[in-house]
């Protein structure tokens, strides 16, 4: 039995259409990575998973049953850990998760025992009496997780869980997540991170104004897009570049600058390389290095949405 599924989902803010007929399955143990632009409708979908934003059309089931005719078993089963921080901060870090796993129903001696287990699960058991405002960004996030665990549910939805921390803590996220993974949760990712999502999800979707425009393994994912190759060119002064000139170059879809690399996209079948180095050193720009990289989900990415993750 697949842990969610959508069936044609739709999602309507007025006229405006965020999430536009959606469908998605996603099995026991995988961590499934969603991936969009700013404003694709992945915050939409995840909140509509966790029933707290209603379904304008279609359905959802949370291990096969309803979550609109079974509230209270869809509850019981979703956690979630928002993109903005939901903590209280004049609780201490064991009085909010007690709150939140409360929410869920547990109480008493097992309330205490999961609490203790979800402190340590994401390494505050020795702050538990400290309250939120003393902690560093990476450590409120950790205690945002930890209230969203405790409970232990059967789908955990993590909305960039890593944005904004030091590498310490987001190190110690990653590893939360494989690790809850390992011990029977399914995961839903949402990052703009491409590497973390290539480094931890089993199946990703792209989603773009709304839709899922493809889903798949990493490697069916590469598959997809045989026809496009990508060049590093490392120059020594970026300033002088100039990506039109690049982009009018026959075969070339799209040129962009990232600090001191050019990232060309461009045509496989179209020798162009002499061309692109001849444009630049005619804008006299110095070349440090050249370098065809391997297809990876950014490429996938850039070339079925036309845009960059971070644009
Ligand atoms: N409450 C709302 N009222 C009106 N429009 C909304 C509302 N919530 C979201 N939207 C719009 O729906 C679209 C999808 O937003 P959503 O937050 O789901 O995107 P996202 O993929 O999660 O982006 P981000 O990475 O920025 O969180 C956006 O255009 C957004 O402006």
């Amino acid at each position: 039995m697949n842990v969610l599924e959508l069936r044609n989902v739709t999602r309507k803010f007025n006229d405006f259409i965020a999430v536009d007929n959606m469908s998605l399955s996603i099995q026991k143990g995988e961590i499934f990575g969603l991936l969009g632009a700013n404003g694709a409708g992945k915050s939409t979908t995840i909140n509509m998973i966790a029933s707290l934003l209603q379904i304008t059309e279609g359905e959802i089931e949370i291990l096969g049953k309803s979550i609109t005719k079974h509230r209270k078993f869809a509850k019981m089963n979703v956690g979630i850990v928002p993109q903005d921080i939901a903590i209280y901060e004049n609780l201490t870090a064991s009085e909010n998760i007690k709150f939140f796993a409360g929410l869920y129903g547990l109480r008493g001696s097992l309330l205490k025992q999961r609490v203790e287990e979800a402190l340590e699960f994401v390494g505050l058991a020795d702050k538990a009496k400290s309250f939120p405002k003393s902690f560093s960004g990476g450590m409120k996030r950790r205690l945002n997780i930890a209230c969203a665990i405790a409970h232990r549910p059967k789908l955990l939805i993590m909305d960039e869980p890593t944005v904004g921390i030091d590498p310490q803590s987001r190190k110690h996220i990653l590893e939360s997540v494989k690790k809850l993974n390992e011990i029977g949760s399914t995961i839903i990712y949402t990052s703009h991170y491409m590497e973390e999502v290539e480094a931890l999800c089993t199946n990703i979707a792209i989603v773009d104004h709304g839709k899922i425009i493809a889903k798949g393994s990493k490697e069916n994912l590469k598959s997809l897009i045989t026809d496009v190759k990508e060049l590093w060119v490392e120059v020594k002064d970026p300033l002088y570049v100039n990506c039109e000139s690049i982009e009018e170059i026959g075969g070339v879809k799209r040129a962009s600058i990232e600090g001191n690399i050019i990232k060309i996209y461009s045509d496989v079948e179209i020798q162009n390389l002499n061309k692109i180095i001849q444009t630049l050193l005619k804008a006299e720009v110095e070349i440090s290095s050249l370098e065809e990289k391997a297809p990876n989900l950014e490429t996938v990415f850039l070339t079925l949405t036309g845009r960059n993750l971070r644009d």
